[in-house]
């Protein structure tokens, strides 16, 4: 998408932030292979064929590769049963060559994603999405964090080197962004507020956020009046929507064109969040690959 020259100082771009990143994590899995031998191994799993997940899960697929480390990739039919999907995962907890594992959202109707994600390994749940790792973060101690907020809070670290006092507001409180997201900013210092589908005044509370991130899933809910005038505006929100000529385009939950004049800093959609999210999954199966691998032995 094409944006305005005037806003260019004022977007944050998670594109090259990603890249930068999945340079690094390259140049660090290249590292931890000289000193072990071992190459770190991520392992996706879809069930169905809902298309924005399988646009997702291939180029986690391609974006493995490229930053040197194996991908093991399972798709399963729609109908697949729960026992069947939890004897997938009890093999790839097994399996020494793989360091992470992670089930693609949302699942069918048949699966509970909450048991799902909690019967993959600790130590291999990249998505930080299982009750451990949860907990982990809540507790502020070390751990596998959610891809999405872990990208968001980089990007933030991007433009405000220090987050201390700030009052940040998370509109939407799922556990794969809204919930992880607040506990990472309470971690950084911020005065966390979260607003969610209840919240009686959201506009209001957006509005004395210095720093607003926004995972509701409801394309252009933000408008240009709920930004704080000067406020880093985080947008997790990815909507394909229809044009009248017949094409598509992807945008966010904040209506841009009106929240980029009033924001001291914005995150575009595409171009944002998006590839943080893969990147912070290479980020974390480096990690977790790691923790096994360089484990000091008893
Ligand atoms: N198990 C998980 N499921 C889902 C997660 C997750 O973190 N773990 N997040 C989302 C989907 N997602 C990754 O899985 C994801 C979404 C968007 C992008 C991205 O790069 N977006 C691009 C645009 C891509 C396009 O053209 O469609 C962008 O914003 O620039 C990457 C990953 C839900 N499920
Ligand atoms: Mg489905």
């Amino acid at each position: 998408m094409k944006h305005d020259p005037a806003l260019s100082g004022k977007l944050i771009d998670g594109k090259a932030i990603a890249r930068r990143l999945t340079d690094h994590v390259k140049a660090e899995a290249e590292a931890l292979r000289e000193r072990t031998g071992k190459i770190p191994g991520l392992a996706v799993v879809l069930v169905g064929n809902d298309p924005a997940s399988e646009v997702y899960v291939k180029n986690k697929a391609i974006q493995t590769h490229r930053a040197g480390m194996r991908s093991f990739m399972h798709m399963l039919p729609e109908t697949t049963g729960q026992d069947e999907l939890l004897e997938l995962i009890d093999r790839l907890n097994a399996d020494p060559q793989i360091h992470g594992i992670l089930v693609q959202l949302p699942l069918p109707a048949q699966l509970d994603p909450i048991v799902v994600t909690n019967a993959i390994a600790p130590e291999k749940d990249v998505d930080g999405l299982g009750e451990v790792n949860a907990g982990r973060l809540s507790l502020g101690i070390d751990g596998l964090v959610p891809c999405t907020p872990l990208g968001c809070l980089m990007l933030l670290k991007e433009t405000l080197p220090d987050l201390r006092g700030l009052h940040a507001v998370v509109i939407g409180a799922s556990n794969l962004v809204g919930k992880p997201m607040a506990q990472l900013l309470l971690k950084e210092g911020c005065t966390v507020s979260v607003g969610h589908i209840d919240t009686r005044d959201p506009q209001g509370l957006a509005r004395e956020g210095d720093i607003l991130v926004v995972a509701t899933g409801k394309n252009g809910l933000v408008r240009g009046d709920w930004i704080k005038p000067g406020a880093t505006v985080i947008d997790v929100g990815i909507t394909r929507i229809s044009l009248p000529d017949g094409k598509t385009r992807l945008v966010g939950d904040v209506a841009f064109d009106e929240a980029a004049p009033i924001a001291g800093h914005i995150t575009p959609v595409p171009g944002g969040v998006g590839p943080m999210t893969i990147a912070c999954l290479l980020h974390n199966t480096l990690q977790a690959a790691r923790t096994v691998l360089e484990r000091p032995q008893a």
